[in-house]
């Protein structure tokens, strides 16, 4: 299949009927389609992708700086070889970061999940990189509820049915990332459902992201300008299954080429409980409910379904700041699926 063949739909159609029933034919059928006429112009796109590349070109100590085994709120560097998807190691380095936030004391903590929440790190060595980065999640974020809004609009519901569990800030998480070339195919990132509602991707002229069709995998090349959208697991849940997470994944660029993309996963806030739309009847009877994996239960608590995902990809920093009384029990309760026995060899998580 080429790119041609996945939806392209136009923010600027959106305010018709037909333009919201290509929408919604492309979330329900595909899960995965280019989104243009977005607001966020190829030069913009690129001069963030160029700014990425800078950070990456940064000495080693100057991202050590900044590595994630220093932060209990899963923000930060991570160099090729601190990921795990499907329980193998991805190749890909990565520069995390969320809603820029105070963390809680101690005291003050509930439930795991709760750690999440914190200051990003950002490296001495690029002073710029704080005010872009941070300006870049404002605008991506902005163009995601509308996606959000005019795809819930496109299932018949009112398009403000899940604003109450967005709040006034979404719970946004962005990565920059960069796939180093690799001596044969590799995974880039294994096959995997993203836990939010929505994923946007910028990626650079390099293929290698692909999505699961059927028994196939087809690539999502890259549009000049286009966003590419999918439908994370939230999305799912809150459709009764009628929208899927489509599994997705990156094969490694092979031949002295890299392949640098920036993803922007939004979920609703960490302490919200996704719920089920009221779907008009002839969408009711297509939704025969989320997809049950027992490897990758789908959670509606927002910030154990967000958690499930950080704790299995990132285990050093799991096994740092995560290793304690509650996590067992979280452990225990919901992710009986984890493979837990690696997670501390101290205390036998
Ligand atoms: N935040 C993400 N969407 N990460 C996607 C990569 C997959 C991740 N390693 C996982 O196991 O879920
Ligand atoms: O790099 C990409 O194109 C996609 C990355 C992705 O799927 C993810 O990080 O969740
Ligand atoms: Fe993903």
């Amino acid at each position: 299949m080429d790119a041609a063949t996945l939806p392209i739909i136009s923010m600027a159609q959106l305010d018709s009927a037909e333009g919201l029933a290509k929408l919604r034919h492309a979330a329900s059928e595909v899960g995965f389609f280019y989104l243009v006429d977005h607001g966020l112009g190829s030069d913009a796109q690129q001069d963030y992708l160029a700014l990425s590349q800078q950070f990456f070109q940064l000495s080693a100590a100057e991202k050590q700086q900044v590595d994630m085994i220093h932060s209990p709120h899963f923000r930060g560097y991570n160099a090729v070889g601190n990921e795990m998807t499907a329980g193998r190691l991805d190749a890909r380095e990565q520069f995390d970061w969320m809603n820029e936030e105070r963390a809680l004391a101690p005291e003050q903590l509930r439930a795991p999940w709760q750690k999440l929440i914190g200051p990003n790190l950002w490296p001495d060595g690029m002073p710029a990189l704080k005010p872009a980065l941070l300006t870049l999640q404002s605008k991506l974020s902005d163009i995601t509820v509308n996606v959000l809004q005019k795809l819930v609009e496109s299932l018949g519901v009112d398009r403000n049915a899940l604003d109450a569990t967005i709040g006034e800030q979404p719970y946004t998480h962005a990565k920059l990332i960069r796939y180093p070339a690799q001596q044969s195919t590799q995974q880039g990132v294994g096959a995997h459902k993203d836990p939010g509602y929505l994923t946007l991707v910028m990626q650079d002229s390099q293929s290698g992201l692909k999505v699961e069709r059927g028994n196939d995998w087809v690539d999502v090349e890259p549009i000049p300008g286009a966003l590419v959208v999918n439908i994370g697991e939230l999305l799912e849940l809150a459709s009764n299954g009628f929208l899927k997470a489509t599994n997705h994944k990156v094969e490694s660029p092979t031949q002295g080429v890299e392949r640098y993309s920036i993803a922007f996963f939004m979920a609703a806030q960490l302490s919200a409980t996704v719920p089920v739309l009221s779907l008009p009847p002839e969408l009711k009877a297509r939704a025969t409910g989320p997809s049950i994996d027992p490897n990758n239960p789908l959670l509606t608590d927002v910030g154990n379904n967000v958690l499930k995902g950080r704790l299995r990809s990132h285990m050093h920093v799991t096994r740092k700041h995560y290793c304690d009384d509650p996590l067992r029990d979280l452990l225990a309760k919901n992710f009986a699926y984890m493979p837990t026995a690696d997670i501390c060899d101290e205390c036998r998580i």
